[in-house]
């Protein structure tokens, strides 16, 4: 593995650095396949991301979107990760509809979605179990109390290891989420981090001996892939 750490003055350059490595890869990616893969991190920080890729000049039928995780809600919720990314960019682009893998979050039953959305993946890659499909790229957020994807500290979503997908909780919500061993598949993830408020998670992520139970994010460390975490000053002055 190789893991990269950028610490960039503010909000504005972190997602300058983000954009440009976000493009780096696609279009490395594409001048040696035919598409790209990538699943994409919801929540606030993420979105100026988006909407600067909605302006980018990519051909966008080689590009095919997922997401690593899901609010268990209705596609136009507000808290919707879809919703967020739709509008940002995914609306404003001219992408085959087929491209746009959405999380289904219209089963009663959160677990047979999560089934759905796993059968997909496997289906869409030509991979069946115990392997994992391989992405190009998976984006990542932080949450202040450490967690990534809807991976939340001390929930047993974080021990899944035979599937792609399984059912994350938050304060008694359910959610869709990536696993620990599909993300851990992946050729690059990107962690994206800024503001203050996850300074403390941060400290926890990079000591040598900290608790991944209590601090999901640190579960990740792709084997064969790189990582890499972008963060603005306020997030990570102190860790490089
Ligand atoms: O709930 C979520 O939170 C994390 C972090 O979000 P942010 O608002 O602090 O940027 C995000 O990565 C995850 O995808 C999302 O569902």
């Amino acid at each position: 593995m190789q893991k990269l750490v950028e610490v960039l003055a503010d909000k504005q350059a972190l997602i300058a650095k983000s954009l440009a490595l976000v493009l780096e890869k696609i279009t490395t990616s594409l001048d040696q396949q035919d598409y790209f893969t990538i699943a994409l991190s919801g929540g606030s920080t993420p979105k100026p991301l988006y909407e600067a890729l909605s302006s980018q000049p990519l051909d966008w039928s080689k590009i095919h979107v997922f997401w690593g995780d899901e609010r268990y809600v209705s596609p136009d919720h507000p808290d919707s990760n879809q919703r967020m990314a739709r509008l940002a960019w995914l609306d404003r682009i001219a992408i085959p509809a087929a491209n746009i893998h959405h999380v289904p979050t219209d089963d009663p039953d959160p677990y047979l979605a999560a089934q759905k959305y796993d059968d997909h993946l496997r289906q869409w890659f030509g991979v069946n179990s115990p392997d994992f499909p391989v992405f190009d790229l998976i984006l990542l957020g932080m949450g202040d109390d450490g967690h990534t994807a809807s991976l939340f500290p001390h929930t047993a979503a974080l021990t899944v290891s035979d599937r792609c997908i399984t059912v994350g909780e938050k304060d008694g919500n359910p959610r869709l989420t990536f696993t620990v061993p599909l993300i851990n598949r992946a050729r690059c993830v990107i962690f994206i981090a800024a503001g203050e408020s996850k300074r403390p998670a941060l400290h926890e992520i990079f000591s040598a001996y900290g608790d991944s139970f209590s601090y999901p994010s640190r579960l990740i460390h792709p084997p064969a892939g790189e990582l890499y975490w972008l963060l603005d000053a306020a997030a990570g002055s102190s860790f490089v």
